[in-house]
């Protein structure tokens, strides 16, 4: 049988708990084997200014990860993509047997049509948008979803979804969790300090080798 694998893309900057309850509510809506962090080399939308090494982050994400099945990685550095239907075409290809759905919250819905090629993303694979407070209004409301909501399924089929042709959109509401990344760098500015030791966090073909 497949495996089914769900794609988070994010900054993780840094990781937070909202990331590890989402995906765990996820794994088990979408009955999914893993989730795969996807730490990003840098969103195209987002400025580089305040955006930690990606080593720091993905150190963050492989922390908040521990223990589930999830596996933080930082496989569009080394796909060399940064745009996601670039990375989810090579994912795809790479792993032809590996049935595959973007999960992202709400927030980024309502961005979703500011994305390069996001209708070749959702003819890709199917997409579930998981809610977040303060957001489902204007995702709901999305410039997207004035095409992609005749492609909505509903929750309670969630687990069906490799069955489905794309594109497919499902909408997941999960206890709410108001945790984000900005809340938590306002906190703490030097939070990646704590994960700033290269030999430890970065595990890359080149880096260990540079490293041994
Ligand atoms: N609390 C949350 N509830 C639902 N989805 C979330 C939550 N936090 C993050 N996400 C989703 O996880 C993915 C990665 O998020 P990201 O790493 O940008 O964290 P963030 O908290 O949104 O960061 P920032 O505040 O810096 O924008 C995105 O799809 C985002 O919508
Ligand atoms: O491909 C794009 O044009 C694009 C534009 C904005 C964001 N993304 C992706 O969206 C995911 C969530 O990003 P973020 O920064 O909100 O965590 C991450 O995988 C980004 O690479 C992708």
């Amino acid at each position: 049988m497949s495996r089914r694998i769900g794609l988070l893309g994010g900054s993780f900057n840094p990781a937070h708990r909202g990331h590890r309850h989402l995906t765990l509510a996820a794994i088990r809506a979408l009955e999914l084997d893993e989730m795969w962090w996807l730490v990003s080399p840098g969103n195209p939308l987002k400025p580089r200014r305040g955006m930690a090494p990606l080593a720091a982050r993905l150190a963050s994400a492989r922390a908040m990860a521990r223990r589930a099945p999830i596996r933080a990685t930082d496989i569009e550095a080394r796909l060399r993509t940064r745009y996601t239907a670039d990375t989810l075409s090579k994912l795809s290809r790479r792993y032809p047997r590996t049935r595959f759905v973007w999960i992202m919250g709400s927030d980024n819905l309502a961005q979703f049509h500011e994305w390069q090629r996001w209708r070749t993303i959702a003819r890709t694979m199917p997409i579930a948008v998981v809610a977040r407070p303060g957001y489902d209004a204007p995702a709901l409301a999305a410039p997207a979803m004035g095409w992609l909501r005749r492609f909505r399924r509903p929750a309670r089929q969630a687990r069906k979804w490799t069955e489905w042709s794309v594109p497919a959109l499902v909408l997941l509401r999960f206890r709410p969790d108001p945790t984000s990344a900005t809340q938590l760098r306002a906190a703490d500015p030097a939070w990646h300090v704590r994960f700033a030791d290269p030999i430890s966090t970065v595990d890359t073909p080149a880096a260990a080798s540079a490293a041994s």
